[in-house]
């Protein structure tokens, strides 16, 4: 039996990679990924123009049934991951990137283009759109008008970081429009956004920027995760990938992503909780269902989900 899949013509032992954001900001992390067995890619926090702080904590809040977080996108900034995957990678890697503005977006983009790096990079789509506007990837008129803008001067690997959509009009909207641009991958869900937990014995909420409102994680977004998973697999060209993100903590939750169509499948919230190890685990588990049901390779059942 093996685990392997494909990242963009590289061969990884294990689909698993982590969800950025996770164990994933500074050198020290990377460094941890890089040498974490049965992670067969990793991808960086995701980065912008300049070095950000992020909110003041506390900002992310451990719950029985997953996680809630509004980090505020603190990281290093684009030049130390830029230079980090020029120079430092030693594992399979995906850049993140992100912006607050679409023009600060084309800006980094612009730069990635004239750089060295060849490699694949994932534009978060989740970020903030002009002021008043929903998220980016709720706006589907202005994510065309970004993709067009950033694929008429973009020659290299480039994917993009979907939020949850959670009405099927929906998501026949953004795969419409991800399908008029040569995107090497979709990776979805980001966490579902602006939920919030309430500290019962404290009556006050857990995380402290936006009044507490964050985003969701974990094994209670699994089914949100799945279906978005299985939707844009049926929607978009099969020349997209789609990576699954949310809601793994299990061998059985991988094996679920997977059968709705996913290429690799990343986990979050479980590595806050378990640490780095989950790796080991998780492939040990998918590894022991494969057997259990007689398959040989990741390939013998991505995509088959049978309806009744
Ligand atoms: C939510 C944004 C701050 C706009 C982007 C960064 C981000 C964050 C974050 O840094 O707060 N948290 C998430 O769960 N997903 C994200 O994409």
């Amino acid at each position: 039996i093996d685990l392997n899949a494909d990242l963009f013509g590289q061969i990884l032992t294990s689909p698993l990679l982590n969800a950025s954001g996770v164990h994933c900001q500074t050198k020290e992390e990377l460094n941890d990924l890089a040498h974490t067995s049965n992670l067969g890619a990793m991808v960086t926090k995701s980065a912008t123009l300049q070095a950000r702080a992020g909110n003041p904590n506390p900002r992310y809040y451990d719950l029985k049934n997953g996680s809630i977080n509004s980090m505020g996108l603190p990281n290093l900034g684009y030049d130390f991951y830029l230079d980090y995957v020029l120079q430092e990678q030693t594992k399979p890697t995906i850049l993140s990137v992100a912006a607050l503005s679409a023009a600060d977006a084309i800006t980094l983009l612009k730069d990635l283009q004239a750089s060295d790096y060849q490699g694949p990079t994932e534009l978060n789509l989740s970020c903030p759109n002009i002021v008043g506007e929903p998220q980016l990837a709720y706006d589907f008129e202005a994510t065309d008008r970004v993709l067009k803008e950033v694929f008429s001067f973009y020659t290299k690997p480039l994917g993009v970081k979907l939020p949850p959509y959670f009405d099927l009009v929906h998501f026949d909207k953004i795969a419409a429009v991800l399908n008029k641009y040569p995107l090497t991958h979709v990776n979805t869900i980001n966490s579902v956004g602006n939920g919030l937990w309430v500290d019962i014995e404290q009556e006050q909420v857990v995380t402290k920027a936006k009044g507490g409102f964050g985003g969701l994680g974990g094994t209670m977004v699994l089914p949100t995760a799945l279906a978005n998973v299985r939707a844009l697999r049926q929607r978009l060209h099969d020349s997209i990938k789609v990576l699954g993100t949310g809601g793994v903590t299990s061998g059985e939750d991988v094996f679920a992503h997977i059968l709705c169509g996913a290429d690799l499948v990343s986990v979050g919230t479980q590595v806050m909780k378990e640490g780095l190890s989950v790796y080991d685990r998780l492939a040990e588990e998918l590894q022991a269902i494969m057997a259990h049901k007689g398959y040989q390779s990741l390939a013998d059942f991505r995509g088959k989900l049978k309806e009744l």
